[in-house]
């Protein structure tokens, strides 16, 4: 006991026998005076068994922090004895005979006497064995943590809600191909490193997350590598909500998924793509061909289904070996790859057959029918020429089944079918050829090749006779005429220009028709200059836009123009709206007016009737289509058209032309309304050249 005489220093006695902490009184010489009934407790002695011991004798020893046993001098009691200084929250572990090791937090002081000797040192201590093992775990279980984490390849992070603090792990950064600090980083820079096509989605996520009451998630994000491709990461994390359900902290770990990409994609590419072609394979097919059924029935667009089989592979095979087949397999592949658009779809079905999905090839049957025909056709050609194998050059040619699709009555598989079918009819047909499956559409693409030879050869053989069809001014004057297209067929008589015009254009033979029916035009314009009567009268010739958009258009009716000796300034070439759409146009027709060839507007109103058009083109003529003819009578809409259009050419400064004027409540009308220059049946239809030269050509009388 500390003991003190007087009633104060009973209290006080009492007072430092109820601390928890243990109080020792060493004199000057070390040894133990005192101690408090605590430190009775914790150093297992009575009061009368401490006094007098020296620390460093005593039956205890002890231990440094880190578990080490403790030289004397560095006791508590021993460094203020030596240093006259106090000692604060100094840890020791307390070894006891008997018993195990105590941890203990020690203060000592030195107590000084009146002269200023140090007389007495007082140590202090407080059991801190429970402390010291909850510190020792802790450390345990970081250390584990961070093997843990360094083996797993996971990137950790964590964010404090509160206190806005962000940790990354070094893995997060060695991730992107950064060193960890390299980046000054708060919580808002992992979204800088975000692929633009993921910022959204993941922005309304982090807001559904932290907004909702989710304590977990797992996402998968790109986030920007260093040297600028992307890393795909699985994110995965909790997030820590308050009592109140605020989120107050996010944490998570990023997984590379490249390698698990890689080989999903292989797996992906091993099971629907063909190895020996890089082809899409037969289930890939399938797959997409219920897609693309859907797909065009919902357009209401209809599309063909191209079924390839090579003629007499097999016999190439076997004289040429299994390797050289696989070879011209390969070009095959190729050759189709680079025949079809990248939207189509092309695979390889398995042995020497191909399959080829053409999407979206027109609105009607016949339209699809006449594209698909012309893509077989171009297989055919693409196909046939030789291939250069290691051995020799080889040719092998093909037979093509096609099959319509897309108005959504037929399944996919069975259009499949049908396009099998329709190529087995073109190996019975002798091969190197192509069938539809629809005899129907079958019949229909032999007449219309049937119409397109002879077109060709009505071509060469100048069976398109000259027409035209007189223009007379108000007062009845032949002012000029227009040329217009017939076809003299052998077989089927005078065929009009509806019956051809398209397969001429879709065929490219418009290009040669139109050419040749300008160099009639002129040749007839350059033998009417001699004639008084017609020498001063226009000739209208109609030009397609693929003979607009020829580079050298320009240069070949000026050719025309030369070698006929026409007066251009009579000649007027009659354009199309659409065709004004076309690039270069404006610098055509200026060129050409330089030379003074004129040019009119034909069916205007049915178009775009732009009157921007009307302004920058150097139009000197304005056709009123047909249409608001026929009806043009006073307080019909059609006649309210027709008088706009004729008032508009006349503040244009355009002569105004109307077609197609069969009676004479119709000219009358249109007369009324200053109309330049009439057309149609009501004065004469189209004449044979001859003719129109009969009538026209002699003075009236
Ligand atoms: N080199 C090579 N040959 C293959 C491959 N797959 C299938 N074949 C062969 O391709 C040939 C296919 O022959 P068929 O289409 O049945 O007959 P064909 O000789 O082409 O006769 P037709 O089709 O009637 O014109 C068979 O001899 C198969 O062994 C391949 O991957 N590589």
């Amino acid at each position: 006991m500390l003991g003190r005489p007087g009633s104060a220093s009973t209290r006080f006695q009492e007072l430092l026998d109820h601390l928890p902490a243990g109080v020792v009184v060493h004199g000057a010489d070390g040894v133990i005076l005192t101690a408090n009934r605590a430190a009775e407790r914790l150093l297992g002695r009575t009061l009368d068994k401490l006094r007098g011991l020296e620390a460093s004798e005593a039956e205890w020893s002890l231990l440094q922090a880190d578990g080490k046993p403790m030289s004397a001098e560095m006791y508590p009691v021993h460094q203020v004895l030596r240093s006259g200084a106090a000692v604060a929250g100094f840890i020791a572990g307390l070894r006891r005979k008997g018993a195990g090791v105590s941890w203990m937090i020690c203060n000592a002081y030195p107590v000084h006497g009146a002269d200023g000797a140090l007389v007495e040192v007082v140590v202090c201590f407080t059991d801190c064995t429970n402390l010291k093992d909850a510190e020792q775990q802790l450390r345990k279980s970081e250390e584990r943590l961070r093997l843990v984490l360094r083996g797993s390849r996971d990137a950790v992070w964590d964010f404090d809600l509160r206190s806005g603090e962000a940790y990354y792990s070094d893995r997060w950064w060695e991730m992107l191909g950064y060193q960890a600090g390299e980046v000054s980083a708060d919580q808002q820079t992992w979204r800088r490193f975000l692929h633009p096509d993921d910022r959204l989605a993941i922005n309304v996520f982090m807001q559904e997350l932290l907004g909702g009451t989710r304590d977990s998630f797992s996402i998968e994000l790109r986030l920007a590598h260093r040297d600028g491709h992307y890393v795909p990461v699985l994110s995965r994390g909790f997030v820590l909500h308050d009592s109140a359900g605020r989120p107050v902290r996010v944490s998570g770990t990023n997984t590379d998924l490249t390698e698990r990409k890689e080989s999903e994609q292989r797996i992906y590419h091993l099971a629907y793509f063909d190895h020996l072609t890089g082809l899409p394979n037969r289930r890939h097919l399938l797959e997409q061909l219920a897609k693309i059924g859907s797909r065009s029935s919902r357009q209401g667009r209809i599309g063909a289904l191209l079924f390839i089989d090579l003629d007499n592979f097999k016999q190439l095979n076997d004289s040429l070996g299994h390797e050289a087949g696989d070879l011209l397999l390969q070009q095959v592949a190729e050759r189709l790859r680079h025949s079809v658009r990248d939207s189509d779809q092309l695979a390889r079905l398995g042995g020497d057959e191909f399959v080829v999905a053409l999407e979206n090839l027109g609105a009607t049957d016949e339209e699809a029918a006449v594209e698909a025909e012309k893509v077989a056709h171009k297989m055919l050609g693409v196909l046939q020429r030789p291939h250069r194998l290691a051995v020799r050059a080889v040719t092998i040619t093909p037979s093509i089944g096609i099959s319509l699709f897309g108005n959504g009555a037929t399944a996919m598989d069975e259009v499949l079918k049908q396009a099998d079918i329709a190529m087995y009819h073109a190996k019975a047909a002798g091969r190197n050829t192509l069938r539809f499956f629809d005899p129907a559409m079958q019949a229909a693409i032999d007449a219309r090749s049937l119409l397109e030879n002879d077109l060709r050869q009505g071509l060469h053989l100048g069976h398109f006779p000259l027409h035209c069809q007189p223009q007379f001014s108000a007062d009845g004057k032949l002012v000029g005429g227009e040329m217009l297209l017939r076809w003299q067929h052998p077989r089927r008589g005078l065929v009009g220009p509806g019956e051809f015009i398209d397969l001429a254009e879709s065929t490219g033979l418009i290009v040669a028709i139109g050419q040749q029916a300008l160099a009639d035009a002129c040749a007839c314009l350059a033998r009417w200059a001699r004639l008084p009567v017609l020498s001063d009268i226009s000739l209208a010739v109609n030009v397609s836009v693929q003979q607009l958009v020829q580079p050298d258009f320009v240069e070949r009716v000026l050719a025309i123009l030369e070698q006929t000796g026409a007066p251009p300034t009579r000649l007027s070439l009659e354009l199309t709206e659409s065709i004004l759409a076309e690039d270069d146009v404006i610098d055509k027709m200026l060129a050409l007016r330089q030379h003074g060839v004129l040019f009119s507007l034909d069916d205007f109103g049915t178009g775009y009737s732009s009157l921007s058009y009307l302004k920058r083109f150097p139009f000197c003529a304005l056709k009123v289509d047909r249409s608001f003819v026929n009806d043009a009578r006073t307080g019909s809409n059609a006649g309210a058209i027709a008088e706009l259009i004729v008032a508009l050419g006349k503040t244009l400064g355009l002569k105004v032309i109307a077609e197609g004027v069969e009676n004479e409540q119709q000219f009358g009308f249109l007369r009324a309304q200053q109309c330049d220059a009439f057309q149609g049946f009501l004065f004469a239809p189209a004449l044979p050249l001859d003719e129109f030269e009969r009538r026209y050509a002699v003075a009236p009388a």
